[in-house]
């Protein structure tokens, strides 16, 4: 019998396909792990942005919680939309009584078209509960300004903000700068020992970037549940993205999704 290593994504459905627990459950399948999914809450979404958004109670949250953790063998764990704080809390709850290791949180605050996907009122709880739980966090560049309340534009305030967020209590820090300007597209990484690692690739020019983000951070999660640590993960991420970036698939009329079907 094959022995499959089991992850779980704690995200939001997005009903186009392209992002949320959607893109995650896709980069699984492409990673050759098995994928659970405590369903955060529902977006009535296309490629042109969010139109509707549910969360789910945070009593729905624990009963998916225990139904997962009761008999599933999780490996590794990601957190993507958490929407507002009693489900930001929620999810919280059930990390913290399942000790959840190998926890991946990209702390989504803003969709492609500008749509809320955290309520304001939840960020101080991230920052505070969630963090902490977490092996690495995976702002973008908007993100890591708002959870600092400053501005990140040259690579000194890169470094800075990476040391002030693994300070927030992330073993280890990745600042995704797809939101940066020019034709490079730079992201670091603040190890647990310290090190910045930079990851350059030339940006390609395309609006299909719907679950960028998504897709990273599950690519990063199904890595970890394998065992792998992120030195040796990241590259193979980068690659992964680029391909399923590059490789274009024709789906909407807006930001279109990525290629989940590329080589892993
Ligand atoms: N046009 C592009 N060309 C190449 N790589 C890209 C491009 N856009 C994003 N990436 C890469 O995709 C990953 C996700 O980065 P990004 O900054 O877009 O995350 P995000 O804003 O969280 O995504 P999302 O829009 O899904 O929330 C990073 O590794 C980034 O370098
Ligand atoms: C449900 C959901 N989660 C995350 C994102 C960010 O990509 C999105 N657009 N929708």
């Amino acid at each position: 019998m094959k022995n499959l290593a089991q992850v779980v994504t704690i995200a939001g459905i997005d009903s186009s396909g392209g992002a949320g627990a959607n893109a995650d459950l896709k980069t699984f399948q492409n990673q050759m792990v098995y994928a659970a999914s405590i369903i955060t809450g529902l977006t009535a979404q296309n490629t042109y942005g969010v139109q509707a958004i549910l969360p789910t109670s945070a009593h729905f949250i624990a009963e998916q919680f225990n139904s997962v953790f009761d008999d599933l063998d999780i490996k590794a764990a990601k957190t993507g939309a958490l929407f507002d704080l009693a489900t930001a809390q929620a999810v919280i709850t059930g990390l913290e009584k399942n000790s959840v290791k190998n926890l991946v949180v990209d702390p989504v605050m803003v969709a492609k078209g500008g749509a809320k996907l955290l309520a304001d009122e939840a960020i101080n709880l991230i920052k505070d509960n969630l963090f902490p739980l977490a092996e690495l966090i995976t702002p973008n560049l908007t993100e890591a300004a708002v959870l600092l309340g400053q501005e990140i534009e040259t690579d000194a305030d890169m470094v800075e903000a990476l040391h002030l967020l693994q300070a927030m209590g992330a073993t280890n820090v990745l600042i995704k700068g797809g939101h940066g300007k020019g034709n490079i597209i730079s992201d670091a990484l603040l190890t647990k020992d310290g090190q910045v690692i930079y990851y350059k690739a030339p940006r390609i020019d395309t609006k299909r970037t719907h679950g960028t983000g998504d897709t990273l951070s599950a690519y990063i999660a199904a890595g970890l549940a394998k065992g792998k640590s992120l030195e040796v993960i990241m590259p193979t991420a980068k690659e992964f993205m680029n391909r399923a970036i590059g490789d274009g698939i024709k789906i909407g009329h807006g930001h279109g999704p990525l290629n989940h079907w590329v080589n892993g």
